[in-house]
């Protein structure tokens, strides 16, 4: 075990954090922790709240219980003003990252640069050209979204996530519907963007593959709690069963497949004809 690193090097420090949706809980007791420059994915089974989760980050919703800091700010007690300064400098990614279907490729990354600063038109044009540059699209810079594969519009919405140079990036399944190219591309396009800006980032993922040869940590969240983590070295040689279900994508094993629900009987009265 490594030691304690000072909280300055922590950008995201996600502390006893518990949430329900109206009285249902999803989350209780969530310890997390991405210390900046890093790259950590977060997986469990679907709906156990890896997005849900993202979003108290997000500051989007507020948890009913912890605390959450975000570049050593207490969510809980910033400002409206002072939450909107932060989330500028929070690139998100969510699923599918769908983009302005009737813009142009450039004006999809310029719109976030539009929205959020004066920039000069001539700045705007340099720093777009650039963020599409860097995920190989400076090409298809006049292109319409119903122009290009669902790889290439990822790689525009990965270039429009980051065109504000964000401190923190957050992706929600940004590998969702890619062809295994794709897949690898985007994955080393979101390694590569983390490194280069000098950010951290969050990925919420079923791709457990990908993310070992990317991430620097993972963690997995099963019944709304943290049930493992670790480095990809780690998680390769995990013994534990909930580990070896996922990354060896067996039917069996702690992974609930039902979504928990009463009694059958209860739930045939409830659904009446
Ligand atoms: N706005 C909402 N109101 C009430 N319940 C919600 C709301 N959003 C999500 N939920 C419920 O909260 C639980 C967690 O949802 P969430 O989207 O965070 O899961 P997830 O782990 O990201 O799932 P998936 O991997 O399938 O996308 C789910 O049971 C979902 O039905």
């Amino acid at each position: 075990m490594s030691a304690p690193l000072p909280a300055e090097d922590i950008l995201v420090d996600v502390s006893n954090v518990d949430f329900a949706y109206d009285k249902r809980p999803i989350l209780s007791g969530i310890n997390l922790r991405i210390p900046r420059g890093k790259l950590v994915a977060i997986m469990g089974g679907s709906g156990c709240g890896k997005t849900t989760l993202l979003r108290l980050i997000g500051g989007q919703l507020r948890p009913t219980g912890g605390q959450i800091r975000v570049a050593e700010h207490d969510l809980a007690s910033l400002s409206r003003r002072d939450m909107y300064r932060l989330r500028r400098r929070v690139g998100m990614l969510f699923q599918f990252g769908a983009l302005f279907t009737d813009l142009s490729v450039f004006e999809n990354v310029a719109f976030p640069l539009r929205e959020h600063t004066d920039l000069p038109e001539d700045m705007i044009r340099d720093l777009v050209l650039m963020k599409l540059h860097a995920v190989g699209l400076r090409g298809a810079h006049k292109l319409m979204p119903n122009e290009l594969s669902g790889g290439m519009a990822r790689r525009v919405a990965l270039a429009r996530a980051v065109a504000l140079d964000p401190m923190l990036i957050m992706y929600d399944e940004p590998f969702a519907g890619l062809d295994p190219i794709s897949l690898a591309v985007v994955g080393q396009l979101i390694r590569k963007l983390n490194d280069a800006l000098g950010a951290s980032s969050i990925m919420v993922t079923h791709d457990v593959h990908e993310s070992l040869e990317i991430v620097d940590y993972i963690y997995f969240l099963s019944g709304g709690k943290v049930v493992a983590q670790g480095t990809p070295d780690e998680i390769r040689a995990s013994t534990d069963p909930f580990v070896k279900q996922f990354v060896n994508a067996e039917t069996d094993g702690p992974l609930p497949f039902h979504f928990p629900s009463d009694d059958y009987r209860k739930t045939l009265m409830e659904v009446r004809p």
